[in-house]
Protein backbone atom coordinates (compact mmCIF):
# COMPACT_ATOMS: atom_id res chain seq x y z
CA UNK A 1 0.00 0.00 0.00
CA UNK A 2 2.38 3.16 1.54
CA UNK A 3 5.74 2.35 0.84
CA UNK A 4 8.50 5.11 1.69
CA UNK A 5 11.83 4.11 -0.66
CA UNK A 6 15.46 6.02 1.06
CA UNK A 7 13.68 8.95 1.79
CA UNK A 8 16.20 11.74 2.64
CA UNK A 9 15.31 15.42 4.14
CA UNK A 10 16.38 18.27 6.08
CA UNK A 11 15.29 21.44 7.20
CA UNK A 12 17.71 24.26 5.78
CA UNK A 13 20.81 22.51 5.47
CA UNK A 14 20.25 20.01 8.11
CA UNK A 15 19.47 16.86 7.32
CA UNK A 16 16.97 15.20 9.69
CA UNK A 17 16.23 12.24 7.31
CA UNK A 18 18.96 9.80 5.97
CA UNK A 19 17.43 7.35 4.05
CA UNK A 20 14.05 6.51 5.27
CA UNK A 21 12.45 3.01 4.17
CA UNK A 22 8.68 2.24 5.51
CA UNK A 23 5.87 -0.08 4.40
CA UNK A 24 2.49 0.07 5.62
CA UNK A 25 0.36 -3.06 3.73
CA UNK A 26 -3.39 -2.63 3.54
CA UNK A 27 -5.48 -3.77 7.00
CA UNK A 28 -1.99 -3.28 8.83
CA UNK A 29 -1.12 -1.04 12.42
CA UNK A 30 2.58 0.09 12.00
CA UNK A 31 3.85 2.39 14.66
CA UNK A 32 6.89 4.44 14.19
CA UNK A 33 8.66 4.63 17.44
CA UNK A 34 12.07 6.48 18.36
CA UNK A 35 13.80 8.62 20.51
CA UNK A 36 13.07 12.90 20.52
CA UNK A 37 13.97 14.51 17.35
CA UNK A 38 14.62 10.83 15.62
CA UNK A 39 12.51 12.12 12.94
CA UNK A 40 9.32 10.86 13.31
CA UNK A 41 6.46 13.89 12.76
CA UNK A 42 9.18 14.79 9.81
CA UNK A 43 8.40 11.54 7.86
CA UNK A 44 4.76 11.96 8.55
CA UNK A 45 5.15 15.28 7.08
CA UNK A 46 7.07 14.12 3.88
CA UNK A 47 4.40 11.39 3.58
CA UNK A 48 1.28 14.31 3.99
CA UNK A 49 3.41 16.10 1.34
CA UNK A 50 3.75 19.12 4.05
CA UNK A 51 7.43 18.82 2.86
CA UNK A 52 8.91 17.38 -0.06
CA UNK A 53 11.81 14.74 0.22
CA UNK A 54 15.17 15.66 -1.03
CA UNK A 55 15.53 12.23 -2.20
CA UNK A 56 13.43 9.64 -2.49
CA UNK A 57 10.29 8.08 -3.24
CA UNK A 58 7.04 7.98 -1.64
CA UNK A 59 4.04 5.64 -3.23
CA UNK A 60 0.50 4.16 -2.81
CA UNK A 61 -0.62 1.35 -4.27
CA UNK A 62 2.58 2.41 -6.89
CA UNK A 63 1.09 5.97 -7.34
CA UNK A 64 4.02 8.45 -6.78
CA UNK A 65 2.63 10.63 -3.91
CA UNK A 66 5.61 12.72 -3.46
CA UNK A 67 6.04 16.15 -4.68
CA UNK A 68 1.66 15.90 -4.70
CA UNK A 69 0.44 19.29 -3.32
CA UNK A 70 -1.35 18.03 0.09
CA UNK A 71 -4.81 18.03 -0.85
CA UNK A 72 -4.13 15.77 -3.48
CA UNK A 73 -2.80 13.05 -0.83
CA UNK A 74 -5.44 13.53 1.18
CA UNK A 75 -7.75 12.89 -2.05
CA UNK A 76 -5.46 9.68 -2.49
CA UNK A 77 -6.50 7.96 1.20
CA UNK A 78 -3.88 9.42 2.97
CA UNK A 79 -5.29 11.51 6.15
CA UNK A 80 -3.06 13.10 8.82
CA UNK A 81 -4.21 13.33 12.55
CA UNK A 82 -1.61 16.31 13.64
CA UNK A 83 -0.08 16.34 16.90
CA UNK A 84 -1.92 18.65 19.25
CA UNK A 85 -5.21 17.93 17.12
CA UNK A 86 -5.57 21.20 16.08
CA UNK A 87 -9.30 21.73 16.39
CA UNK A 88 -10.93 25.18 15.32
CA UNK A 89 -11.70 25.70 19.13
CA UNK A 90 -14.18 28.08 17.98
CA UNK A 91 -16.46 25.87 15.49
CA UNK A 92 -18.74 23.63 16.73
CA UNK A 93 -17.89 19.76 16.86
CA UNK A 94 -20.15 19.18 13.73
CA UNK A 95 -18.65 22.50 11.57
CA UNK A 96 -14.95 20.68 12.49
CA UNK A 97 -16.15 17.29 11.19
CA UNK A 98 -17.69 18.87 8.27
CA UNK A 99 -14.36 20.41 7.63
CA UNK A 100 -12.66 16.74 7.15
CA UNK A 101 -15.59 15.85 4.35
CA UNK A 102 -13.76 19.04 1.77
CA UNK A 103 -13.59 16.77 -1.50
CA UNK A 104 -16.51 16.49 -3.21
CA UNK A 105 -17.07 12.46 -3.08
CA UNK A 106 -16.55 12.58 0.96
CA UNK A 107 -18.89 15.54 1.16
CA UNK A 108 -21.87 14.10 -0.95
CA UNK A 109 -21.59 10.43 1.32
CA UNK A 110 -21.11 12.97 4.78
CA UNK A 111 -24.35 11.71 6.40
CA UNK A 112 -23.24 8.28 6.25
CA UNK A 113 -19.08 8.60 7.00
CA UNK A 114 -20.90 11.03 9.85
CA UNK A 115 -22.75 7.83 11.32
CA UNK A 116 -20.02 5.85 11.14
CA UNK A 117 -17.71 8.27 12.95
CA UNK A 118 -20.27 8.51 15.62
CA UNK A 119 -20.37 3.92 15.74
CA UNK A 120 -16.58 4.42 16.69
CA UNK A 121 -16.74 7.77 18.55
CA UNK A 122 -20.41 8.13 19.88
CA UNK A 123 -19.37 10.86 22.58
CA UNK A 124 -18.96 13.15 19.44
CA UNK A 125 -23.10 12.56 18.52
CA UNK A 126 -23.94 14.24 21.75
CA UNK A 127 -21.67 17.23 21.65
CA UNK A 128 -22.62 18.38 17.89
CA UNK A 129 -23.44 22.33 18.96
CA UNK A 130 -20.29 22.40 21.45
CA UNK A 131 -17.95 24.82 20.44
CA UNK A 132 -14.51 22.43 19.99
CA UNK A 133 -12.29 24.71 21.93
CA UNK A 134 -14.74 23.85 25.21
CA UNK A 135 -13.59 20.18 24.82
CA UNK A 136 -11.65 18.25 26.81
CA UNK A 137 -8.21 17.16 25.57
CA UNK A 138 -9.22 13.39 25.11
CA UNK A 139 -12.47 15.05 23.32
CA UNK A 140 -10.56 17.06 21.20
CA UNK A 141 -8.19 13.72 19.93
CA UNK A 142 -11.51 12.19 19.33
CA UNK A 143 -12.66 15.19 17.27
CA UNK A 144 -9.62 15.24 15.54
CA UNK A 145 -9.85 11.42 14.81
CA UNK A 146 -13.07 12.23 13.53
CA UNK A 147 -12.85 14.91 11.44
CA UNK A 148 -9.94 12.76 9.43
CA UNK A 149 -12.57 9.87 9.36
CA UNK A 150 -15.09 12.32 6.96
CA UNK A 151 -12.25 12.16 4.34
CA UNK A 152 -12.93 8.30 4.47
CA UNK A 153 -8.99 7.52 4.61
CA UNK A 154 -7.84 4.33 3.21
CA UNK A 155 -4.82 5.38 5.59
CA UNK A 156 -4.70 6.99 8.32
CA UNK A 157 -1.44 8.84 9.78
CA UNK A 158 -1.70 9.66 13.96
CA UNK A 159 0.94 11.84 15.26
CA UNK A 160 1.59 11.33 19.17
CA UNK A 161 -2.48 11.00 19.34
CA UNK A 162 -2.16 10.55 23.28
CA UNK A 163 0.34 13.29 24.28
CA UNK A 164 -0.73 14.76 27.51
CA UNK A 165 -3.24 12.78 27.60
CA UNK A 166 -4.32 11.03 31.81
CA UNK A 167 -3.68 7.41 31.31
CA UNK A 168 -7.26 6.47 31.34
CA UNK A 169 -8.05 8.43 28.38
CA UNK A 170 -5.25 7.77 26.26
CA UNK A 171 -6.18 4.33 26.41
CA UNK A 172 -9.35 4.42 25.26
CA UNK A 173 -7.70 6.50 22.01
CA UNK A 174 -5.64 3.73 21.20
CA UNK A 175 -8.72 1.44 22.16
CA UNK A 176 -10.56 3.58 19.43
CA UNK A 177 -7.56 3.23 17.21
CA UNK A 178 -7.31 -0.92 17.55
CA UNK A 179 -11.09 -0.77 16.63
CA UNK A 180 -10.81 1.18 13.29
CA UNK A 181 -7.85 -0.87 12.70
CA UNK A 182 -9.79 -3.82 13.20
CA UNK A 183 -12.57 -2.78 10.73
CA UNK A 184 -9.79 -2.49 7.79
CA UNK A 185 -8.54 1.30 8.05
CA UNK A 186 -4.89 0.96 7.43
CA UNK A 187 -3.14 2.94 10.48
CA UNK A 188 0.41 4.31 10.64
CA UNK A 189 1.10 5.64 14.18
CA UNK A 190 3.94 8.11 15.62
CA UNK A 191 4.05 7.44 18.97
CA UNK A 192 6.30 7.41 22.78
CA UNK A 193 4.22 4.97 24.68
CA UNK A 194 6.43 2.27 23.21
CA UNK A 195 4.87 -0.98 25.36
CA UNK A 196 1.26 0.48 24.44
CA UNK A 197 1.55 1.23 20.78
CA UNK A 198 3.79 -2.35 20.17
CA UNK A 199 1.16 -4.00 21.88
CA UNK A 200 -1.76 -3.40 19.48
CA UNK A 201 0.63 -3.05 16.55
CA UNK A 202 1.12 -5.55 13.47
CA UNK A 203 4.71 -3.98 13.00
CA UNK A 204 7.26 -1.14 14.47
CA UNK A 205 10.01 0.23 13.18
CA UNK A 206 11.99 2.12 15.32
CA UNK A 207 13.59 5.50 14.14
CA UNK A 208 16.69 7.21 15.26
CA UNK A 209 19.13 9.84 14.05
CA UNK A 210 16.75 10.00 10.64
CA UNK A 211 16.86 6.35 9.85
CA UNK A 212 15.20 3.04 10.40
CA UNK A 213 17.64 0.93 12.80
CA UNK A 214 15.31 -1.72 13.81
CA UNK A 215 12.02 -3.11 11.91
CA UNK A 216 10.25 -6.26 12.86
CA UNK A 217 7.57 -7.95 14.67
CA UNK A 218 6.39 -5.90 18.13
CA UNK A 219 7.04 -8.85 20.16
CA UNK A 220 10.71 -8.95 18.92
CA UNK A 221 11.04 -5.79 19.51
CA UNK A 222 9.55 -5.77 22.67
CA UNK A 223 11.64 -9.12 24.03
CA UNK A 224 14.88 -7.20 23.06
CA UNK A 225 15.58 -5.60 26.45
CA UNK A 226 18.73 -3.70 25.50
CA UNK A 227 16.92 -1.92 22.58
CA UNK A 228 14.26 -0.73 24.42
CA UNK A 229 16.65 0.87 26.54
CA UNK A 230 18.95 1.97 24.63
CA UNK A 231 16.50 3.52 22.74
CA UNK A 232 13.56 4.65 24.93
CA UNK A 233 14.95 4.00 28.33
CA UNK A 234 14.86 2.03 31.48
CA UNK A 235 10.83 2.96 32.03
CA UNK A 236 10.24 1.59 28.66
CA UNK A 237 11.98 -1.75 29.77
CA UNK A 238 9.53 -3.24 31.79
CA UNK A 239 6.15 -4.42 31.08
CA UNK A 240 2.97 -2.17 31.43
CA UNK A 241 0.89 -4.93 32.47
CA UNK A 242 2.79 -6.97 34.79
CA UNK A 243 6.02 -4.80 35.40
CA UNK A 244 8.36 -7.62 34.58
CA UNK A 245 11.15 -6.86 32.39
CA UNK A 246 9.87 -7.81 28.67
CA UNK A 247 12.09 -10.56 28.23
CA UNK A 248 9.29 -12.62 27.33
CA UNK A 249 7.18 -11.14 23.96
CA UNK A 250 3.46 -9.76 25.60
CA UNK A 251 0.59 -11.38 23.65
CA UNK A 252 0.17 -9.10 20.39
CA UNK A 253 -3.51 -9.27 19.61
CA UNK A 254 -2.99 -8.77 16.16
CA UNK A 255 0.24 -10.31 15.10
CA UNK A 256 0.92 -10.69 11.21
N1 LIG B 1 10.39 23.35 11.01
C1 LIG B 1 11.59 22.94 11.43
N2 LIG B 1 12.70 23.68 11.19
C2 LIG B 1 13.92 23.28 11.58
N3 LIG B 1 14.15 22.10 12.23
C3 LIG B 1 13.10 21.32 12.49
C4 LIG B 1 11.76 21.69 12.11
N4 LIG B 1 10.92 20.70 12.50
C5 LIG B 1 11.70 19.76 13.11
N5 LIG B 1 12.99 20.13 13.10
C6 LIG B 1 14.11 19.36 13.63
O1 LIG B 1 14.13 18.11 12.97
C7 LIG B 1 14.50 17.07 13.89
C8 LIG B 1 13.42 15.99 13.86
O2 LIG B 1 12.21 16.51 14.37
P1 LIG B 1 10.87 15.66 14.42
O3 LIG B 1 9.82 16.56 14.99
O4 LIG B 1 10.62 15.03 13.13
O5 LIG B 1 11.28 14.53 15.46
P2 LIG B 1 10.38 13.53 16.28
O6 LIG B 1 11.01 12.20 16.18
O7 LIG B 1 8.95 13.63 15.86
O8 LIG B 1 10.58 14.11 17.73
P3 LIG B 1 9.53 14.27 18.97
O9 LIG B 1 9.26 12.90 19.44
O10 LIG B 1 10.32 15.08 19.95
O11 LIG B 1 8.32 14.99 18.45
C9 LIG B 1 14.65 17.73 15.24
O12 LIG B 1 16.03 17.96 15.45
C10 LIG B 1 13.92 19.05 15.10
O13 LIG B 1 14.50 20.06 15.91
Amino acid sequence: MLSLADIHFGYGDQPVLRGVNLEVQAGEMVVLVGSNGAGKTTTLRVISGLVKPWKGMVTLDGDRLDGQPPHRIVEAGVVQVPEGRHVFPKMSVLDNLLLGASRPEAWRQRRETLDEVFEVLPLLRGRLRQMAGTLSGGEQQMLAIGRALMAKPALLLLDEPTLGLAPLVASEILEVIGRLNSGGLAVLLVSQQVTEVLRRAHRAYVLSGGTVVRHGAPAELLSDASLIEAYFGRAHGSSALTGKPCRQAPHVPHQA
